[in-house]
């Protein structure tokens, strides 16, 4: 369960990284501090910022950059990549499209998946199945976000063994059956600024996405440098603002590691509200595990937590396949 948080910690987390890899890392001092830093923050607000992620920042910039091109071209254009059940779910989806407990969200998307064969998980991935949609414009688009991928993959990977460490196990974890084949969803956002949205000039009634917790293991938020509008819940209610820090990611975690972590760990819920007159972007990646991989508490986050499973069995490709199926207006 998150607390009473007020902000949210920044980690540096250079001194897990330099020593990643290392069989013993968690005898390492630097690690330790991180990995202490990482328990800290998930169990406070399941939300952290991270530098000395090693990320270049003119990558990240791009990303940006070759969104906000995207989203500034025609419906006509956009649309050409329109987002489809046949396609997996994946492609462009219009502002009002997508839906949150029912209710509209002012955003515009392009929602990516790792690409799934045909029979790749049986019965269980059919819904799944596809390759990306890519736009024509900005022909950049496509190599920046295949790079970016790539690089918030193996981040991710990283994170997590400091988050196994931090859980109390081993660093490896969350590797091999667990998520050593992970799932990984990109959506490319964009928010329109609030008059432009529901032209009433009621910034605050302007939802760019409601409430939600994130699905998988770990989310890596690349923001607009200037614009403050995602916002996490802290116990008591209060909505907390994730302004932007430039040079870092946002992170949180999502909810298979909540039943992995037997609710040490618990997934904030978080929305967007831009209530700015610019046009803010956005761009999620979601680190998730394997797809058809049985997800239930960790022994060892069982006896930290007094010895009672809280939850059954999970399985992350049945609650994606029922989020995705829910997440749109027909
Ligand atoms: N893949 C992830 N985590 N996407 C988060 C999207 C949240 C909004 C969605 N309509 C929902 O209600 O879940
Ligand atoms: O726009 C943001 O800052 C976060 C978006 C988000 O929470 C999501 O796509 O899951
Ligand atoms: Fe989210």
């Amino acid at each position: 369960m998150s607390t009473d948080f007020k902000s949210i910690p920044l980690i540096d987390i250079g001194p897990l990284l330099a020593k990643c890899d290392d069989p013993d890392m968690g005898e390492d001092p630097g690690v330790a501090e991180v990995v202490r830093q990482l328990d800290r923050a998930c169990r406070e607000a399941g939300f952290f910022y991270v530098k000395g992620h090693g990320i270049p920042e003119s990558l990240i910039k791009k990303v940006r950059t070759s969104t906000r091109e995207f989203f500034k071209l025609p419906y006509e254009e956009k649309s050409k990549i329109k987002m489809t059940p046949v396609a997996g779910y994946r492609g462009y989806q219009r502002v009002g499209e997508n839906i949150t407990k029912g209710v509209p969200d002012m955003h515009e998307a392009i929602d990516c998946y790792r690409e799934v064969r045909q029979g790749m998980y049986g019965d269980l991935g059919k819904v799944m199945e596809g390759c990306n949609q890519w736009p024509v414009n900005p022909p950049d688009l496509k190599p920046i976000m295949e790079e970016y991928v790539s690089l918030c993959t193996e981040l991710s990977r990283k994170i997590m063994r400091g988050i196994a460490l931090a859980l109390g196990g081993s660093p490896n974890e969350f590797e091999g059956q667990r998520a050593g084949d992970p799932f990984w969803v990109l959506r490319i956002i964009g928010y329109p600024g609030a008059s432009k949205a529901n032209g009433l000039g009621t910034p605050e009634n302007d939802i760019g996405c409601g409430a939600h917790t994130d699905y998988g293991l770990l989310t890596l938020v690349n923001q607009d440098d200037d614009i403050t509008a995602l916002q996490v819940k802290n116990l008591s209610g209060e909505w907390i603002s994730a302004v932007p820090i430039p040079g870092t990611f946002v992170c949180n975690i999502g909810d298979m590691l909540k039943v992995w972590s037997n609710g040490l760990y618990d997934s904030t819920l978080h929305r967007v509200i831009n209530s700015c007159p610019r046009y803010r972007v956005c761009v999620a990646y979601f680190y998730e595990p394997n797809f058809d991989v049985p997800v239930e508490p960790l022994d060892v986050c069982v006896r930290r937590t007094g010895g009672t499973r809280k939850f059954g069995r999970a399985c992350y490709g049945e609650h994606l396949v029922s989020k995705v199926q829910t997440n749109f207006v027909e």
